[in-house]
C-alpha cells in the first residue's frame, strides 16, 4: 500500500513497547492499591452513620464516592491511617511523592486508585467470603514468576523454551501413561514396633510381632511362630522358624490343567490356609483401601467408582516360604480361583533374607520390589493384577516368609468413608523415579512454577463431602502422581477450576491441551448441544482503545483491570510488598489479550514469552457444594463470585494435561425480559508447587 493512502494509521509504538508501558504502569497500579487497600482497611471499621455497612453494597452505584465515604471517618484514626499510607508510598514508589507537599488524599494518582479500591471492595466485603485462600507456596511462586517476567527480569533462549517444552510433553505421556495402564500395582510397608505401640514416638501406622500358628498332619497340637525372630524365646527362636519350613511341603504352580512341582521352576514351600492361622490381618493397617484407591478405578465404571459401589475383599491363600540358597519362582501368572477375582497380595513377614526381589510386569511397564534390605524390621507388601506377569529372583540367604491373598471384588453393603492414612509407596510407581530425574535438573523450572495436572479420574468434587475427601479419595494415576509428589517433599493442592466460555485453561498446541472438556461441542441426539450454555455477564468489555491510542499517538495508556481474588486477612493486607505482587498475579488488563493475539504483524511485533497472551486459570479455594444463587442480577460475575464461590485468578501454571471431568460448581438465576438460569463448572486439577532449582537439592533428597 502507498504511503499516501489516507487511511493508512501510523504507528509510533510497537505491541512489545506497549507491553512494557503496560507492565510498568501496573506494577505503579498495584504498589498505590496494597497501599491503598490497607489505609482502607484501617479507616473502614470507623465508619459511621448512614455510611454503615448496610449501605454500602449501593454506595458505588447511588453516588456516594470515596470523598463522602472519607468525612464519616473520624479525624485522629484517619490521620493515622493517612501517616501510614504515606509512609508506605513513599518505600514502595520512592520519588513519586518528592514534589507533593500537599494532602496524600488528594494526590490525583492516590485519590484516583483510593476511589477504585473502595468501590471495588464493597462487591464482596459485604459477604465476608470465605476466609480461606490459596495455599501461600503456590501464590508465591507464581507470584515471583509472574514480577521477573514483567519487571523483564527474565529472559528465556528459545532453546530453553524448546528442552523445557521437551520436558513437558515426557511428564504428559509419563502421566497418560500411567493412566492408560491404571496403575497395576502397588505396594507399601508397615514396620514392626516391639514396644508400646501406643507411645507418643510411634506416629505412623505400626504393627506389634506378627503370629503364626500351625500343624502339621494329623498332630493336632498347633506350633507358634512369632516374627521378628529373637534367640531369647522359644516362639521367636531361629529353631521354630526351622521347624516351619521343614513342616511346610513343596509348592506347586499352575501349568495348563495342572499342578505342578518343579522346583527347576518354583523352590518354594507352602501350607495350605485351611492349615495355619495368623495375627495379621490385611485390613488392620488400610493395606486393603489403599490398594483398592489404586487397583479399583480402572476396572469399574466412572459411575460405580464415583457412588463407591464397589469394594476390594482379601481371601487368606496360602503361606509360602522360599529360603536360600535357592528359593526362587520364575515367571508366572496366577491363576484366578473364581470370576471375580482381580488380582493378588504378597505380604512379606519380618524374617531376613537377601535376594528375592518381585518383580511385576503390566504391558511392558515393570515394577521392582526389592524387600531385602527391610526384611528383618518391617511387614512390606505388594499387590497386582491378575493379568501381571511377576517373578521372584533367587533368595540367596535367609527365609522369605509370605502370606498369599486372592483379591476379589464385590459390592458392597454400604459404602465407607475411605481412611485418611496412606502406606502405599510411591517409589513402587514408574512415574516417581521419572519425575525425580526430572525435577534433579537444575534446568527444569530453574526459577520453580506450578505444575497443572486435571484428575484423570471423576470426583464427585462439589459435594459438600468433597474438601473433606480429596486428595483422600484420590484413585488411580491421579493417587499415584498425588502420591508421588508428596514423596518428594513437593507441595500438591487439589483444587477445582472453574471454567470461562468452556475454556478452563489457555490451549497449548504442543502438548495437544485445548483447554475445554472433549466432547463439550458434541450435538446430543435430541439435536441440542451437549449443554446449553448461559452465563451471567462478566464485566469483560474490550478495552483496548486506550491501549490502541498509545500505539498511535504514544499518549499514556490506561489499563483496565479485571482482578479475581478473594477478601483478604488482616495479614495479607499488612504484608504490602506481598500484597502488590498478589494484586498483579490476580489481574488481567482488559482488552490486553486479545491485542497481543490479533494485533501482532511485523510492523507491530508483540514479545515472544507475552504475559498477557495465555489466560490464567480461575482457581477455586476448596471444594464446595453446588448450590443456585440469584445474587448478580444486574451484576457481573466478576463482582458477585467472591462472595458465592471464591476464586483466584492463576497466571502461569504449566500445564501438562487438559480438562477431562467437569462437574456442576454452581447455579445462577438471572432475572432479565425472562428468567434463566446458568451454570458453570468445573474440573478438579492437581497443582504441585515445583521450587527453584537450588532449593530442590537437599529436599527430593530426604523424599
Ligand atoms: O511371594 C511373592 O512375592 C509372590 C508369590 C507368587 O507369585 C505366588 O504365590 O503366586
Ligand atoms: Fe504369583
Amino acid at each position: 500500500m502507498d504511503s499516501q493512502d489516507p487511511y493508512r494509521v501510523e504507528y509510533r509504538h510497537s505491541l512489545a513497547e506497549l507491553e512494557d508501558e503496560v507492565n510498568k504502569i501496573m506494577i505503579e497500579d498495584c504498589k498505590i492499591d496494597a497501599c491503598a487497600d490497607l489505609f482502607l482497611f484501617r479507616v473502614l471499621p470507623f465508619q459511621s452513620g448512614t455510611y454503615q455497612h448496610e449501605y454500602y453494597e449501593y454506595s458505588a452505584y447511588s453516588g456516594y464516592g470515596f470523598s463522602n465515604f472519607l468525612k464519616s471517618v473520624p479525624e485522629e484514626p484517619k490521620a493515622a491511617a493517612t501517616e501510614e499510607l504515606r509512609l508506605n508510598v513513599d518505600r514502595v514508589l520512592p520519588g513519586l511523592l518528592d514534589d507533593y507537599d500537599g494532602n496524600i488524599l488528594e494526590h490525583e494518582k492516590i485519590k484516583g486508585r483510593l476511589d477504585a479500591r473502595w468501590k471495588g471492595m464493597d462487591a464482596y466485603q459485604k459477604d465476608g467470603a470465605s476466609k480461606n485462600s490459596i495455599p501461600r507456596s503456590l501464590v508465591d511462586i507464581l507470584m515471583e514468576k509472574q514480577y521477573r517476567e514483567r519487571a523483564g527480569l527474565s529472559d528465556v533462549s528459545s532453546d530453553e523454551k524448546a528442552a523445557f517444552t521437551e520436558s513437558c510433553r515426557q511428564l504428559q505421556s509419563i502421566i497418560e501413561g500411567e493412566h492408560a495402564t491404571a496403575s497395576f500395582s502397588c505396594g507399601g510397608s508397615i514396620p514392626i514396633v516391639l514396644g508400646d505401640l501406643q507411645a507418643p514416638e510411634v506416629t505412623r501406622p505400626a504393627s506389634s510381632p506378627v503370629s503364626i500358628f500351625w500343624s502339621k498332619g494329623d498332630d493336632a497340637t498347633a506350633r507358634k511362630l512369632v516374627l521378628p525372630l529373637d534367640e531369647s524365646v522359644p516362639h521367636t527362636h531361629p529353631d521354630t522358624l526351622r521347624r516351619l519350613v521343614v513342616d511346610c511341603d513343596p509348592a506347586s504352580f499352575g501349568r495348563g490343567e495342572q499342578d505342578v512341582i518343579d522346583p527347576e521352576y518354583r523352590r518354594a514351600g507352602k501350607i495350605n490356609a485351611d492349615q495355619f492361622a495368623t495375627s495379621f490381618h490385611p485390613a488392620d493397617f488400610g493395606i486393603l483401601e489403599n490398594l483398592s484407591q489404586v487397583l479399583l478405578p480402572s476396572i469399574s465404571s466412572e459411575t460405580d467408582n464415583q457412588l463407591g459401589f464397589r469394594k476390594i475383599t482379601a481371601e487368606l491363600y496360602k503361606l509360602n516360604v522360599y529360603s536360600g540358597p535357592s528359593g526362587h519362582f520364575r515367571k508366572h501368572v496366577d491363576t484366578p480361583r473364581a470370576t471375580n477375582q482381580i488380582g493378588s497380595l504378597v505380604v512379606c513377614l519380618p524374617c531376613p533374607f537377601k535376594g528375592g526381589s518381585l518383580t511385576v510386569e503390566h504391558h511392558g511397564q515393570k515394577v521392582e520390589f526389592d524387600w531385602s534390605e527391610k526384611s528383618e524390621t518391617s511387614i512390606q507388601w505388594a499387590a497386582f493384577y491378575s493379568d501381571c506377569e511377576h517373578e521372584i529372583e533367587t533368595i540367596t540367604h535367609g527365609d522369605r516368609v509370605t502370606l498369599t491373598y486372592n483379591l476379589y471384588v464385590t459390592e458392597p453393603l454400604n459404602v465407607g468413608v475411605p481412611s485418611p492414612m496412606s502406606i502405599v509407596d510411591p517409589k513402587a510407581y514408574p512415574a516417581y523415579s521419572w519425575i525425580r530425574n526430572l525435577l534433579e535438573q537444575e534446568e527444569f523450572m530453574k526459577d520453580g512454577g506450578v505444575l497443572g495436572i486435571f484428575c484423570s479420574h471423576a470426583y464427585p468434587h462439589s459435594s459438600n463431602l468433597a474438601d473433606l475427601q480429596l486428595p483422600r479419595a484420590l484413585k488411580g494415576a491421579d493417587l499415584v502422581l498425588y502420591s508421588v509428589f508428596r514423596s518428594l517433599n513437593i507441595d500438591v493442592e487439589v483444587l477445582p477450576i472453574l471454567e470461562k466460555d468452556g475454556h478452563y485453561c489457555a490451549e497449548d498446541p504442543s502438548l495437544g491441551i485445548t483447554g475445554t472438556v472433549p466432547g463439550e461441542d458434541e450435538i446430543a441426539p435430541n439435536g441440542r448441544r451437549r449443554r446449553s450454555r448461559f452465563y451471567m455477564s462478566e464485566y469483560d468489555y474490550d478495552h483496548s482503545g486506550t491501549l490502541q491510542r498509545f500505539l498511535g499517538n504514544g499518549k499514556k495508556p490506561w489499563p483496565n483491570y479485571v482482578e479475581l481474588l478473594p477478601s483478604a486477612s488482616p495479614a495479607d493486607y499488612e504484608d504490602i510488598d506481598r500484597r502488590w505482587k498478589t494484586l498483579m498475579l490476580s489481574r488481567r488488563v482488559g482488552g490486553m489479550q486479545n491485542m497481543v493475539e490479533n494485533f501482532a504483524t511485523e510492523e507491530l511485533p508483540a514479545k515472544v514469552n507475552s504475559t498477557h497472551r495465555n489466560p490464567g486459570v480461575q482457581v477455586g479455594l476448596s471444594h464446595r457444594p453446588y448450590k443456585t444463587f440469584n445474587r448478580g442480577y444486574e451484576r457481573g460475575l466478576d463482582e458477585v463470585i467472591q462472595s458465592i464461590w471464591p476464586v483466584q485468578y492463576l497466571p502461569g501454571v504449566t500445564w501438562i494435561t487438559g480438562p477431562k471431568h467437569e462437574e456442576m460448581a454452581f447455579s445462577q438465576i438471572a432475572y432479565g425480559n425472562e428468567a434463566s438460569i446458568g451454570t458453570r463448572y468445573s474440573c478438579a486439577a492437581i497443582l504441585a508447587v515445583v521450587p527453584p532449582a537450588e532449593q530442590r537439592v537437599g529436599m527430593l533428597r530426604q523424599g
